[in-house]
Parts: C-alpha cells; sequence; structure tokens
C-alpha cells in the first residue's frame, strides 16, 4: 500500500469522531484495507462481547471462571459507578457524586485548615500509601494535571506524597522530607492486606510512636468495608475510614474512593473525570461497530493479535503530563488479559504486553526495534489537540507544531515500514478527557476478554507470587531466629559452609533427597546469608550483636562464616 493512498482511505473514512467532546480516533494505521468484511467478521463476536457488557451492567456475576478454586464469583461494578440509570440498587452516577461530595467536604477541612491536629497544628503533608491499583490511577490523574513536580506545580496548601513500594531508602528520604507532625498516611487497599502498603504503615506509625504521637489522627483508610485494615483503622481511631466495594476490581478503583479520595485532596474535579468516564461509556455501549470506538480498538487488537500475533501494545502519549498513562495501561491490560486458562479452564497461557512512555522522548529508544524489529507490536498514540502556550521553534516554528510534527512524522514512517498504529485526539488533558481515555481501555478489555472467552476481572497469578514471598517471609525469620538461638551461647562453634549447611545445621534439614520444596528452602538460605553479610547492622538487630560474618565464593557457590563475636 502506497504512502498516499493510505493516508487518502484514511481521511475519508478510519475515523471515529464524538462532537459532545470533540474526541477523535485515527485509525488508518491499523490497515483495515475492507473495514466493512472485517467488521462483518467479527459480527458474532460484537454480539457476544455487548451481551457481555449488558450482563455485568446488570450486576451478573461475571467473575467467575471454570478453575474453581481461582473464581471469584462476584459482580464486577465499576461500569455501574458512573451510570446514569441505577440498574444495579446503590450504585449510578449520582450515587458516585454524592459519595464525593461527602469526602470532598472532608477533604477541604483539612485543606483548609479547618480540622487541624489535637495541638492545633495544620496538616502540611498527605502521603498516599497503596499499591498495584491503589496507587497508579491516583498517581496518573495527579501527574496529568500538574505535571510530575506537583508539589511545586499544583499550588496547593499541602505537599502530596506517594510510597508504593517496600523501600526503606526511599522511605527514609520520604520521612526527612516531611513533619511527621503535620502529616497524613492516607492507606489505599482494597483488600485491606496488601503486604507492601500494611508494612508501610506499620513502619509510619512506628515512626509516629517514636514521637508519642496519636497514630489517629496522622492516618485515613481507604478499603472495602469490614476488612482487616478497616477494623485497625476502627480501633485506632483513624480519621476517616472511606470504603470501596467489593465488586470494584483494583486495576479499576480509580472511578471509587480510591480515586476520589487524592482527587479531592489534589483539588481536582473529580466529578468532571467521572462525568467523562461515563460518557465513553455511552459511546461504547454502540451497537454499530463503526460507531463505538472501543469496540473499533478491540477488533483492530484482536484481528492483528491472531494474524500476526502482534501480542505488544506500546503506548505513546504525546504530552509530559500522561507519562503515567501507559503505566496504568500495563496494569490494566496486563492484569486482566494475562491468563492462564480461559473461562471453561482450559490451558491457554495467553496474554497483551503493555509498556510505553512519552513522545517524543521513546523515539530515542525502542521505537528503533518498532519501526524496524520484529513485528509484533501495535502502537498507540495519544494527542492533545489544543495548546495554552507556545513557543517559537526554528525548525517547526513552534515548539508546540515540532511535538506535533514529531507524531505525524512517526506514524508516516511507521506506515512506510508497515507496522500498524491507533492514534487518540482529545482537546485537552482535562479531567473529563482523562475519564473519557481510561474509559475507553476499560471498556477495550472486557471486550477482548469477551473476544478471547477469558475473564478479564480476575488475577490469580499475583495471588501465587503473593502466597510465595509469604513462605520465604516466614521460612527466612525461622532460619534467623534458629541462627540468633545457636550462637546465644558464646561457646557455640563457628559455622563454615554454603545454604546446603546451614539448612542442616540451624534447621536440622535433611538435604539429602531434592525436591521442590528443598530447593526453595535453599535458596532462600543462601539468600538470607548473604542478606545478613550485607545488612548485619541495618537489618537483623537479633544478630548484630551476637555474630560476625563473612562470605566468599568458592567452587560455583557462596561460603559463609560464622563467628561468635566473642570468639572473633
Ligand atoms: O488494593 P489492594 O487490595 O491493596 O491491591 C493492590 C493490588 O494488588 C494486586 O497486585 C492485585 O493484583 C491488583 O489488582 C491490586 O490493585
Amino acid at each position: 500500500m502506497s504512502f498516499d493512498l493510505c493516508f487518502h482511505d484514511a481521511l475519508t473514512e478510519d475515523v471515529f469522531f464524538d462532537s459532545d467532546s470533540g474526541f477523535t480516533m485515527n485509525y488508518y494505521g491499523a490497515k483495515l484495507l475492507n473495514k466493512k468484511k472485517v467488521f462483518n467478521e467479527f459480527r458474532y463476536n460484537v454480539k457476544h462481547a455487548l451481551e457481555y457488557i449488558k450482563r455485568i451492567e446488570n450486576g451478573e456475576l461475571v467473575n467467575s471462571t471454570g478453575v474453581l478454586e481461582e473464581s471469584e464469583n462476584r459482580a464486577v461494578d465499576h461500569f455501574n459507578l458512573r451510570m446514569e440509570e441505577e440498574v444495579v440498587k446503590g450504585k449510578s452516577l449520582q450515587k458516585s457524586i454524592e459519595v464525593y461530595n461527602d469526602i470532598q467536604e472532608k477533604v477541604e477541612e483539612i485543606l483548609s485548615g479547618k480540622k487541624t491536629t489535637s495541638k492545633g497544628l495544620k496538616y502540611t503533608d498527605i502521603v498516599f500509601n497503596g499499591i498495584g491499583g491503589s496507587f497508579l490511577g491516583p498517581y496518573m490523574m495527579i501527574v496529568s494535571q500538574y505535571g510530575a513536580d506537583f508539589n511545586f506545580t499544583s499550588n496547593l496548601p499541602v505537599k502530596l506524597h506517594f510510597i508504593s513500594n517496600t523501600d526503606p531508602t526511599s522511605f527514609a528520604l520520604l520521612l526527612s522530607e516531611l513533619k511527621i507532625e503535620t502529616t497524613i498516611l492516607v492507606s489505599i487497599s482494597k483488600s485491606g492486606t496488601t503486604a507492601e502498603t500494611v508494612g508501610n504503615m506499620f513502619a509510619f506509625n512506628k515512626e509516629l510512636e517514636k514521637k508519642n504521637l496519636e497514630i489517629g489522627e496522622h492516618n485515613i483508610g481507604i478499603t472495602t468495608r469490614d476488612s482487616w485494615l478497616h477494623k485497625y483503622g476502627l480501633a485506632n481511631k483513624y480519621l476517616y475510614t472511606f470504603h470501596v466495594e467489593n465488586e470494584t476490581g483494583g486495576r479499576v478503583s480509580v472511578c471509587s474512593a480510591v480515586g476520589m479520595v487524592p482527587m479531592a485532596f489534589a483539588r481536582i474535579n473529580f466529578i468532571e473525570f467521572i462525568k467523562g468516564q461515563s460518557h465513553m461509556d455511552k459511546l461504547t455501549r454502540m451497537e454499530d461497530p463503526e460507531k463505538n470506538p472501543a469496540m473499533i480498538v478491540a477488533i483492530i487488537l484482536q484481528k492483528i493479535t491472531l494474524e500476526s500475533n502482534h501480542q505488544n501494545v506500546v503506548v505513546l502519549s504525546y504530552t509530559d503530563f500522561l507519562r503515567e498513562y501507559s503505566h496504568y495501561l500495563q496494569q490494566l491490560y496486563c492484569e486482566s488479559l494475562g491468563k492462564e486458562y480461559d473461562i471453561n479452564g482450559l490451558l491457554i497461557n495467553h496474554g497483551q504486553t503493555v509498556y510505553g512512555g512519552v513522545g517524543t522522548s521513546e523515539q530515542h529508544s525502542f521505537i528503533q526495534q518498532i519501526q524496524k524489529g520484529i513485528h509484533n507490536v501495535i502502537a498507540r498514540f495519544i494527542y492533545c489537540r489544543k495548546r495554552t502556550t507556545d513557543y517559537e521553534n526554528q525548525k517547526a516554528g513552534t515548539m508546540g507544531r515540532q511535538l506535533l510534527g514529531f507524531l505525524k512524522g512517526t506514524e508516516s514512517a511507521l506506515i512506510r515500514n508497515n507496522r500498524p498504529f491507533i492514534t487518540c485526539t482529545v482537546e485537552s488533558n482535562s479531567p473529563f478527557n482523562m475519564g473519557m481515555l481510561i474509559a475507553l481501555e476499560e471498556r477495550v478489555v472486557a471486550f477482548l476478554g469477551a473476544f478471547r472467552n477469558l475473564n478479564p476481572f480476575d488475577q490469580p497469578g499475583v495471588q501465587d507470587g503473593k502466597l510465595a514471598s509469604d513462605f520465604f517471609n516466614k521460612f527466612s525469620k525461622e532460619l534467623i531466629e534458629s541462627i540468633a538461638k545457636f550462637f546465644a551461647d558464646p561457646k557455640a562453634e563457628s559455622f563454615t559452609g554454603g545454604a546446603n549447611e546451614a539448612l542442616i545445621q540451624f534447621m536440622k534439614i535433611d538435604t539429602v533427597q531434592s525436591s521442590d520444596i528443598l530447593n526453595q528452602q535453599l535458596i532462600i538460605a543462601d539468600t538470607i546469608l548473604s542478606d545478613i553479610e550485607a545488612n548485619l547492622f541495618v537489618s537483623y538487630p537479633q544478630l548484630k550483636d551476637l555474630i560476625s560474618v563473612s562470605r566468599s565464593f568458592d567452587n560455583s557457590r557462596f561460603v559463609y562464616v560464622i563467628h561468635h563475636k566473642d570468639q572473633n
């Protein structure tokens, strides 16, 4: 296909436009040479996917699979939370706005200084503590409105911070940046038990205790009713605990209290955001696939994935304000579509990888591979049509036009190199348009779940990782206790050996017969011995006054020497 012909077809046919919002989607780069034929091929899929959405929006228990022990058996409510009609009792756009108004009122009392600490101090810092869906949406929204330096640019009466990992170095840095006496930690966890989030909350609360501060007046929780976090918050008199519904999946929870509270603190217009979602949901209920932007994207992704195994989606936003958008979509797509089994329990090992960043920056990294390397990617571009400012630029006239030139140049190069892409253009990065963009992708993912006969609403693999780290934590604690017990005796003999000898010596484990469990225990023992050697004084209060440790590499394995301190 020649370059000109493609553009000619494109501008007459392959464009979706919503005149109410100005949202435009060009899919001339997706090479649907005979669109009518393709849409016709998909007519049963389209029907099935739309019925699936109806079942979801009617509150049916769609989050279930044939693998019974993995099945969550619950309804999925994020579309209902912004639906004008109240199809499922208690869930509608109006109800969500009421919930938000209550949250906003409480948050404004904190921001305005009406609500202070018991010592009469005004709160100065808000730390959002959450991971996965309890982080990505709120963070993306705040960056989308104020940029990455939001504390310098937003002009809010408080500083906003995020912790979303269990990293002691960044935690220390965070503590050094704020005055804990006037800080509120907002712990966001739908389940209320996520190890990273709960661990960070405990660490923060210990710091409060060290300063004799009341835990309650420095904490807010966002979680499901009756979760562990809810009960802990009640017992410790947290300022507030706001609720997420059990039916709201973590990765789509930005339309619930998970997004409401951070947006209220950031004074971002949540109501406009959720109305944007609601508007896109309306567009993506359209039965005619040509009038349904999510169906167009889903059909293109499905067709390209099936026909040429393009399993990767690369998302490039041509505005720095959307730098977190690809991370957000990464969780949405990968957790939803990365599945071992289909809905009937049949092994499929399926997935759709998403990664990306901002254009033009990423044009200087992985775009080379996309243009010239393996044919395994469909590109998704996002562009904001209106600028609020601009600067003169020699090459393109202005800086803004240069950015546009780079987007269009990359599109043309992809066409020349026969690489598929879709471009979505919004008028601006307003909360309404952000809501539209997110809702579009949530619908695409649900349609793809229907096309691919898999449940896009569960995440059993993440559970595997959680269980494995629970095993690691439990066994390593036992090992450390045994080492402490062994060296509690000042006459204890020195230890020399690797993981194998450590299991025999300290855990009395018979290491002769190899097994999966033994292999895991060996890996844990080596990891922990290495960690003790590296961090004895930082992370092992129970060992630091008892032992000294050294490590060497001998015969393809690490060997550790542990002495009692008194025997050095
Ligand atoms: O909100 P939480 O219960 O703490 O969960 C946080 C995250 O945990 C896991 O990674 C789940 O797979 C995600 O979907 C979820 O968003």
